[in-house]
């Protein structure tokens, strides 16, 4: 018998769309898996009925979230409650309430390691709100990878691109970042021989082992224009890049380039790959939002857990405006690619 994922959604902040498509998103996928959600419960019962007075919410505590058995039917969602600190008002950012968007986040993870939750979704945080509540945030995967005393990890956004005429049907595009949530000025120093390697080592893996793709394709991207011009326009390609892509080869991995990014990013050449690898966060999310927007889901790669979300942020504008007004298709996106990517990982890794 197939076994049902059981996946903790954690809401995100609360002023935000988040706690709107994680129910929404939760309540869509309940037939296929078993959705747990980390939030204020009373909040959560709050939005739902104001949704549809049909979803039905559970409040559970930690212990019993260790409990959940994937094989135990419930139609209906299971809340495990994280008080907030104060009362919500969608689109008014409250740095007393970003603590409990982090508690919600270390309920996830240590769930997720003892293997109670088979992976965690996170919907959109405000990152400037956690730091204004003092402390320092750069993003869920620097959080993750921290929390999980992870060295290195990749993100990667992924979706599902529109066909465009007979030639060129849809295909799936991954897009994964050599850096992540770094100011510009830093990037240069922080791609290396050895990070470059390990990054395309966690690629070369995790497309195996947590997307079942036996041989990974990965196309590498440029730094500087025209990915360098020979040394003309910059020395990263000829200094780090080529020599870091031969030691990949040397070790197996099936990875190509450097190639300049503006023309890399064509059907022709992306239908065929398994994933791009581009240097820095706007080399690479644009062009992967651009063409799967709504539909997109952000991956971290090489945690000892498997973890998405979805392609957007926060959308403070519209969570002023009130309830029905967000897209909650990326959330889905991201429920059923971790719901997909445990299967995966469960068979290669035999837990
Ligand atoms: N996974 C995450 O936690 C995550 C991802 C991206 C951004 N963020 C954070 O979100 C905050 C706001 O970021 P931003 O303003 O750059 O981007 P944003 O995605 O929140 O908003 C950009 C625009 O897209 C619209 N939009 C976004 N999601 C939508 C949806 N599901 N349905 C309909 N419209 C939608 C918004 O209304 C807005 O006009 C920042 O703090 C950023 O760091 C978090
Ligand atoms: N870089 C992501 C994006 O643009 O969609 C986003 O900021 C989320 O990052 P985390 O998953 O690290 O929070």
């Amino acid at each position: 018998m197939t076994r049902t994922p059981v996946i903790a959604i954690t809401t995100g902040e609360p002023a935000g769309i988040g706690p709107e498509i994680s129910i929404r998103g939760a309540w869509e996928c309940r037939k296929t898996v078993l959705p747990v959600l980390i939030g204020d419960y009373a909040y959560l019962e709050e939005l739902a009925q104001k949704i549809d007075p049909v979803i039905v919410l559970k409040r559970i505590d930690r212990i019993h979230a260790e409990r959940l058995e994937s094989s135990h039917h419930f139609d209906g969602i299971y809340v495990v409650d994280c008080p907030l600190e104060q009362t919500v008002t969608p689109g008014k950012l409250n740095p007393a309430n970003g603590i409990t968007v982090l508690n919600s986040l270390d309920i996830a993870i240590e769930g997720a390691l003892k293997r109670n939750f088979d992976a965690i979704v996170t919907a959109p945080v405000q990152k400037s709100t956690i730091n204004d509540a003092g402390i320092p945030f750069t993003g869920h995967t620097e959080y993750l990878a921290e929390k999980t005393a992870t060295r290195q990890v990749v993100m990667m956004l992924a979706g599902p691109t529109k066909p465009m005429g007979n030639d060129i049907p849809g295909f799936a595009l991954r897009v994964a970042l050599a850096t992540t949530h770094l100011p510009i000025k830093n990037v240069s120093g922080a791609i290396t021989i050895g990070s470059l390697m390990e990054i395309l080592s966690i690629i070369d893996n995790d497309l195996k082992n947590k997307f079942g793709i036996a041989s990974p394709k990965i196309l590498v991207t440029g730094l500087n224009p025209h990915a360098g011009e020979n040394g003309y326009l910059g020395m990263e390609e000829i200094d780090v890049i080529s020599p870091a892509l031969e030691k990949a080869r040397k070790a197996g991995i099936h990875a190509c380039g450097p190639f300049p990014a503006d023309t890399l990013f064509q059907p022709r050449f992306l239908q065929n790959a398994d994933c791009i690898l581009a240097m820095y966060h706007d080399q690479g999310l644009p062009v992967l939002k651009y063409a799967t927007f709504g539909q997109g889901v952000n991956i971290t790669l090489g945690l000892p857990l498997i973890r998405t979300s979805v392609d957007h942020g926060t959308a403070l504008d519209i969570a002023e405006k009130g309830l029905g007004l967000a897209d909650h298709g990326s959330m889905i996106e991201a429920i059923n690619t971790a719901a997909l990517m445990a299967s995966h990982w469960r068979n290669n890794i035999h837990f």
